[in-house]
């Protein structure tokens, strides 16, 4: 073929130019007509969206800690009870008004049942839990697993609690021993501290972190947290994409936790089958659980199958279909699963703010230390379960670390029915994902003047009485509530109450002040936190 001919058979410059700028105008028409959505329904938006990263550009670059993105929007919209933004071109709603808050959180609760992290078994074999179940079933899990978590649970789980302070309280006397003061990075210990905790009282094994170096509970826990390339694209896609998840068959659990976890389990319930000692952990009780409905599906099976053999001659056998049965092996190990990764981080985080704050504020920790002592000495010098109870001060404590930098930062809710917001003429779509930035209203001067200064006293009193509903939420509101809340404060106050009652805390040398926060983190969780332990000597 000759060039000349080659050349007349390719497009023209003009042709080529016409198809560019057709295209170019179509992503233009399609991005613009993407971020009106908000505006086309009359709801206010942040100044200013970048293109086509929206108005969280930062959070894909891992540049600014998530917290942060979403407390600026949450100021950016000032003056408003809730605004709309873009991550990349899909809309959200953030929820800013306290009252709104309660009214979607509680009152409205069936238009908002879900959060938007629905996984499959396809992304994860531990993907039944609590935090991803959606709809009737989550609500029967929940209903089910709520007792875990009673009076009387956590009081059985006092002497498992005990002997994990015990390993700590060993670790430190070494460290402080001939009059030494220690150095900690407290995030490292307290992180070791709540993973013993969570593996004794979630599945009665003594994970020895504090003693090893190595332990495998500890190393599982620092890969489900490490952040990595592969996370924050999985973490993208599950807020952006859902279904590309699925599509891309991208699993949302590291296969190494995944296999750890199971072994674990298979390993403890079949120990637990050739012993006959009753445990009393969150494991064991989802065991019963599950042997109860097994029993239960029988017995119905029984009467169904009497009533069918009179009426067909018959009997058939219900209990072949697993899918009749909620807590199947897979949703008793999701939910071991869970126990541990939304149990260990929290806590060790709020305790490491804790320190640091006690180290910064010698007063608050003399005046702590004063009422555990007090209280000791009222129960023959036990903190059991109910001498806790009593620590009142301890409890302002740690509302005020809460409030200050609550561990878990933003709520999701999605809509699951069309709703329209009060006092307005919007209707949320059903599909819509909202967010309510809980570290914003924690440091909104509005509801908690002079945010950023560490004061206890705001949670005593007639000071906790007047605290708007809905903006102090550090373990989120309604039915969806954190379902370990007692729990968690039940062990902080635990052992905070012994680390006060033997040691004085101080900042050292390596103290950063402020905090620095990793912005790779899903979390509101600091950078290594340091401080120093001087034995306190009694005569
Ligand atoms: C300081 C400690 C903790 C904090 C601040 C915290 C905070 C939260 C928050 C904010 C939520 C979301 C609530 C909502 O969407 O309304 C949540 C849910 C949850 N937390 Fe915690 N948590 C803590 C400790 C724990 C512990 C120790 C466990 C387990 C032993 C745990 C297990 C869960 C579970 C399973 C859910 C999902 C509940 C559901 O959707 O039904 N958390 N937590």
């Amino acid at each position: 073929m000759s060039s000349s001919l080659i050349l007349s058979s390719l497009p023209s410059v003009t042709t080529v130019l016409l198809v560019i700028s057709s295209f170019t105008l179509f992503v233009v028409f399609y991005i613009r007509s993407k971020y009106s959505y908000w505006e086309r329904r009359g709801v206010p938006t942040p100044r200013e969206v970048d293109v086509p990263f929206g108005h969280t550009k930062d959070l894909f670059f891992r540049r600014t800690p998530m917290t942060f993105v979403f407390q600026r929007i949450y100021d950016e919209l000032e003056g408003h009870k809730f605004g709309g933004f873009y991550q990349l071109t899909k809309p959200f709603l953030m929820i800013r008004d306290p009252e709104l808050i309660k009214s979607i959180f509680v009152k409205n609760f069936s238009h908002f049942h879900d959060r938007n992290n629905k996984m499959s078994e396809e992304m994860s074999s531990l993907s039944s839990h609590l935090v991803s179940l959606t709809g009737q079933r989550w609500k029967n899990v929940r209903y089910k697993l709520t007792p875990t978590f009673s009076s009387g649970k956590l009081r059985a789980m006092q002497g498992l609690m005990q002997e994990c302070i015990s390993e700590l309280a060993d670790y430190l006397d070494k460290a402080t021993a001939d009059g030494e003061n220690s150095e900690q990075n407290v995030k490292e210990l307290m992180a070791k501290f709540t993973t013993d905790v969570i593996g004794a009282c979630a599945f009665g094994l003594n994970c020895n972190s504090i003693r090893d170096e190595n332990s495998e509970f500890r190393r599982i826990g620092r890969l489900i947290f490490k952040p990595s390339m592969g996370a924050h694209i999985r973490s993208i896609c599950r807020t952006l994409a859902p279904k590309l998840m699925s599509y891309l068959k991208l699993r949302s659990i590291n296969p190494e936790v995944e296999q750890f976890f199971w072994t674990v389990l298979k390993d403890t319930v079949k120990h637990r089958e050739s012993n006959v000692n009753k445990r009393n952990d969150f494991l064991q009780l989802l065991i019963e659980v599950q042997a109860e409905e097994i029993k239960h599906t029988r017995s119905n099976d029984h009467q169904n199958g009497d009533q069918a053999e009179t009426r067909n001659g018959h009997a058939k056998n219900a209990i072949e279909t697993p899918k009749d049965i909620l807590f199947t092996d897979t949703v008793v190990a999701s939910n071991a699963f869970i126990f541990f990764i939304a149990g260990f981080e929290t806590t060790a985080t709020t305790l490491s703010h804790c320190l640091y704050e006690l180290a910064l504020h010698p007063e608050i920790c003399a005046k702590l230390r004063e009422e555990v002592e007090s209280v000791k000495q009222l129960h023959n010098g036990n903190l059991d379960y109910d001498a806790i109870k009593k620590l009142v001060y301890m409890e302002a404590v740690i509302s005020e670390t809460l409030r200050k930098d609550p561990p878990a930062s933003l709520l999701v809710r999605r809509c699951t029915e069309a709703f329209k917001m009060p006092d307005t003429s919007l209707v949320v779509e059903e599909g819509t994902t909202l967010f309510v930035s809980i570290y914003a209203l924690h440091h909104d001067p509005k509801y908690f003047p002079e945010p950023e200064k560490f004061k206890p006293e705001r949670f005593l009193g007639e000071n906790k009485d007047n605290i708007v509903p809905g903006s102090y939420i550090p373990f989120g509101d309604g039915p969806r509530i954190c379902i370990a809340m007692r729990f968690a404060l039940y062990e902080m106050k635990s052992v905070l109450a012994y680390i006060v009652s033997n040691y004085t805390i101080h900042t050292c040398e390596k103290t950063s002040i402020p905090l620095k926060y990793n912005p790779r983190s899903g979390l509101h969780s600091p950078l290594d936190v340091w401080v120093q332990f001087k034995r306190i000597v009694r005569s």
